[in-house]
């Protein structure tokens, strides 16, 4: 997160840090006891490794009353999703047990109804990922408050130049971005989910590329059914 602040201390408790050997990738959110939900292109680079999920978190290395690392049993890219665009860009994690729901661990509700985020609604979005141009890595969850601009805006020739889908929305990037291992968290506007982060043209902080997020209520039904499925 680029010019955004410190989080205060497990208000987030949805949030979680996908990690390999121990280290932040990328960002997630519990959307029930035993699914987390990020992005597919967090899984690109992990040569089949499966991901672990850090829970109930706020520091990613001081002990903390509530905070865990749990294994995960499969995980489920979308089908449409691949490394060439940012197209159904999403990943369901299915924990090898069910998380331990307290104060610092929470599910956080998703809009399931498929309408458009109005314009210049201020959402927020917190992650673990890169807090300047120099790469710098947080040990604390960060967070920013952004406005959503309409998708016309972001689709013009100057910025996404039309490959913005009504299946992505956007925000303003000017300063303050997502960036770097934000990916995977959720854009939440009025406490519900709206979003998850994708990389997009992998620049962080420029007004000219306004950060990109899978809008989440039309992919209800392919998550309903994946967590069905899987569940028994
Ligand atoms: C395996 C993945 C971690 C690789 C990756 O995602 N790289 C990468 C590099 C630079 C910017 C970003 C990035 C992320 C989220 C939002 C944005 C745009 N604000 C950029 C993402």
């Amino acid at each position: 997160i680029l010019r955004g602040s410190v989080a205060r201390p497990h208000l987030k408790p949805y949030m979680a840090s996908l990690q390999l050997d121990g280290q932040h990738v990328c960002g997630g959110f519990l959307i029930a006891e035993q699914w987390v939900l990020s992005a597919a292109h967090c899984a690109e680079e992990t040569d089949g490794k499966l991901f672990q999920v850090l829970l109930g978190a706020h520091s990613l290395t001081e002990p903390e009353p509530h905070k865990r690392l749990y294994q995960v049993r499969a995980q489920f890219p979308h089908p449409g999703s691949n490394i060439h665009n940012n197209k159904d860009d999403l990943l369901l994690l299915q924990l090898e047990e069910k998380a331990e729901l307290n104060a610092d661990v929470r599910v956080l509700p998703f809009q399931r109804e498929d309408r458009d985020v109005a314009a210049d609604t201020v959402c927020e979005v917190a992650g673990w990922g890169t807090i300047d141009h120099s790469g710098t890595r947080p040990d604390k969850l960060h967070q920013v408050e952004r406005p959503v601009i309409s998708r016309d805006v972001c689709n013009h020739r100057t910025r996404h130049d039309g490959t913005v889908t009504r299946n992505m929305m956007c925000t303003d990037s000017r300063r303050k971005d997502t960036c770097k291992g934000d990916s995977g968290g959720p854009l939440v506007c009025g406490g519900v989910a709206e979003g998850v982060v994708t990389a997009g043209s992998r620049v962080c902080g420029n007004y000219k590329k306004p950060a990109i997020y899978t809008r989440i209520a039309p992919y209800a039904a392919w998550i309903d059914g994946v967590m069905a499925s899987a569940d028994g």
